[in-house]
């Protein structure tokens, strides 16, 4: 652990909202035993941008928002870097500078599920007045303006703020929670899972307002396992596997003729079914007994002796055998370039 780390003024109109280097999380377990839940994360988030992390369940999304929460586990050992703008480094600052300068305030946190972010026994505009006194320090008088301000801003109906979360739709406690997760104006928005259990109208609606509510000002990290949510938000994909990111891509190569060069991002694309609804076989492995090679080495069609060693993550891509840029041929494969030569 060391001291949070400060940017030099003249830098900090320069920084990114978010900047993650080799960002690291392992689990202490019984037995001198670690889980590696996440290796050596690299990217960066500028204002107005809209970053979507994907990835198959339990590949280590969740953790990497936890520590950047500051919210992992006594049993957490972490390396690497997380600078706001201001230079906050979000993986060395302590528990009471994350609580009443961090959260809420710098990073402002998405819930996945509003029903149970909500307080259920109060209501609406009770819990948003409790936040805008705690976050913003507003005078008592000018409470309740101001909470009503904060649920204007997320479309949360003023008529509705009385009640209490039961006798909200899903729709609305979606917008009431959103509504708190804005109020402290934080740079940079989390989103972990938002549009999990919600049926496609309300994907829509609530990865929407979420890119509304980033605006050109704010940047926002999405974690999902829906493609087609992320396809909607986000500007940029990161595609996670067994605890690192493997490509990081525009959205529109991603989804667009392009598509990702890793194998496996390929593979996840191609798993949707209105596209090929073909599974990527065999499962991840575990990450208490990781490979020492390329994790997605052994469900990978272009593997190779060269998959033995780990491929540093560089051009924002981690692979020995990225599918190729021209979707005709491929030099990797020699099949397809003599296809290709005699075209
Ligand atoms: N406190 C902990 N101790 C040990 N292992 C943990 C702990 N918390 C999480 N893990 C492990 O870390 C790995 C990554 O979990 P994580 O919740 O980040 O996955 P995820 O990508 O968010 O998955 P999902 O899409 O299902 O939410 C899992 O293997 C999980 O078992
Ligand atoms: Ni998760």
């Amino acid at each position: 652990m060391t001291d949070a780390a400060t940017r030099p003024a003249d830098a900090a109109t320069t920084a990114p909202v978010l900047d993650v280097r080799g960002l690291s999380v392992r689990f202490r377990m019984r037995g001198e035993r670690y889980v590696r839940a996440v290796t050596d994360a690299h990217f960066t988030l500028e204002a107005g941008q809209r970053l979507a992390l994907v990835g198959e369940s339990g590949c280590g999304k969740s953790v990497l928002a936890s520590a950047l929460l500051g919210l992992l586990p006594e049993n957490a050992e972490t390396a690497g870097s997380a600078l706001l703008g201001d230079g906050t480094d979000l993986l060395a600052a302590d528990e009471r500078t994350l609580a009443r300068t961090v959260r809420g305030r710098k990073v402002g946190l998405v819930p996945q599920s509003p029903a149970a972010h909500l307080t259920p026994v109060r209501t609406i505009r009770s819990q948003l007045e409790e936040t805008v006194r705690e976050l913003l320090r507003t005078p008592r008088a000018a409470v309740r303006k101001a909470a009503e301000e904060a649920a204007g801003r997320a479309s949360f109906p003023a008529d509705h703020l009385d009640r209490y979360p039961h006798e909200l739709s899903g729709g609305l406690a979606q917008r009431a929670a959103t509504a708190l997760a804005l109020i402290g104006d934080a740079p940079l928005l989390l989103a972990d899972e938002p549009t999990t259990g919600l049926d496609r109208d309300l994907v829509e609606h609530t990865v929407d307002e979420l890119a509304r509510h980033t605006g050109s000002s704010r940047a926002l990290l999405m974690i999902t396992h829906d493609l087609a949510a992320a396809e909607r938000i986000a500007d940029r994909i990161a595609v996670m596997y067994a605890g690192r990111i493997v490509e990081i891509c525009d959205a529109e190569d991603f989804f667009g003729a392009r598509g990702p060069r890793h194998p496996y991002a390929r593979g996840l694309l191609n798993a949707l079914p209105e596209r090929e609804f073909a599974a990527i076989p065999g499962m991840p492995p575990e990450l208490g007994a990781l490979p020492e090679g390329c994790a997605f080495a052994a469900r990978c069609g272009r593997a190779s002796e060269a998959c033995r060693v780990q491929p540093p993550f560089a051009d924002l891509l981690a692979c020995h055998h990225p599918v190729s840029d021209r979707p005709a041929a491929d030099p990797a494969d020699p099949a397809e370039a003599l296809e290709a030569e005699h075209a």
